[in-house]
């Protein structure tokens, strides 16, 4: 079954289309890339999914139910959670104080109830950052701020996760740990859509790739069948290459 079904999702900003009749149906257990030039919507359909933006057409499912109007914390207590491409962590909490917070109803800003410390420290041992929970967010090393970004995500216990550039402004050995850690999510039951620039570390990790081209798929395939296609390599000629 589709855990994530999005149907001719259109997104206009203005006269802009960002997203034009887009649909993706993401399995159970998966791991998808979803890769394209800069500017060609990948994270405007990450934000339509979360309903960061209102969708201009189109609908979502997620596990059979519409979410295409749920507010984005509904969604996430649907069971799917998104890592965006910024860090945000709050720099006047430790990093298990930044998890915690992911942990507590809606409407409540102390650090009272949420989350143990017992369940705290298995969500960032997730992510191997369990050494790290009394440090201060801007005393970290940049993959680890982004480990916590993921930790913060773990939090919401979701059954499928959305990266957005998990690799970006990581060295080859943090791209390769973290490509393990993903690997062990879907080891442990999720399903994962990434989007990143990295194709080395995207392409060793995912099982499908699906390309974005001006707001439209230009192309879907194996790793293998993406990183060969003419279409693809030409609308990536202007940007960095396949
Ligand atoms: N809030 C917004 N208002 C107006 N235009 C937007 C908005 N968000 C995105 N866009 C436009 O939509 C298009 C797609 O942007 P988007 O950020 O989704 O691309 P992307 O593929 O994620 O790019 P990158 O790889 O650079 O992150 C771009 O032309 C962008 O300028």
């Amino acid at each position: 079954m589709s855990v994530l079904e999005v149907d001719g999702l259109t997104k206009r900003f203005g006269g802009l289309v960002a997203v034009d009749d887009f649909s993706l149906d993401v399995e159970q257990g998966e791991i998808v890339g979803l890769i394209g030039p800069n500017g060609s919507g990948k994270s405007t359909v990450f934000n339509c999914i979360m309903s960061i933006y209102d969708v201009t057409e189109g609908t979502i499912q997620f596990n059979g139910d519409a979410i295409t109007d749920d507010k984005t914390h509904e969604i996430v207590n649907k069971g799917l959670s998104r890592v965006s491409q910024e860090s945000n962590p709050i720099d006047l909490y430790p990093v298990a104080g930044n998890i915690k917070l992911f942990t507590l109803p809606n409407s409540i800003r102390s650090l009272r109830g949420g989350a143990s410390d017992e369940e705290i420290y298995e969500y960032a041992a997730r992510i191997d950052i369990e050494d790290k929970l009394q440090e201060m967010p801007d005393e970290l090393p940049h993959a680890d701020v982004r480990r916590l970004e993921i930790a913060k995500a773990l939090a919401t216990e979701p059954e499928m996760l959305l990266l957005d550039e998990p690799f970006a402004g990581m060295n080859q050995a943090e791209i390769n740990e973290l490509a393990g850690q993903i690997e062990r999510f879907r080891e442990e039951g999720m399903t994962i859509v990434v989007v990143d620039h990295n194709m080395g570390g995207l392409m060793n990790l995912v099982d499908r790739v699906v390309v974005l081209n001006n707001g439209e798929m230009l192309a879907a395939g194996s790793p293998e069948e993406i990183a060969e296609n003419q279409r693809v390599q030409e609308a990536y000629l202007a940007g960095e290459g396949l």
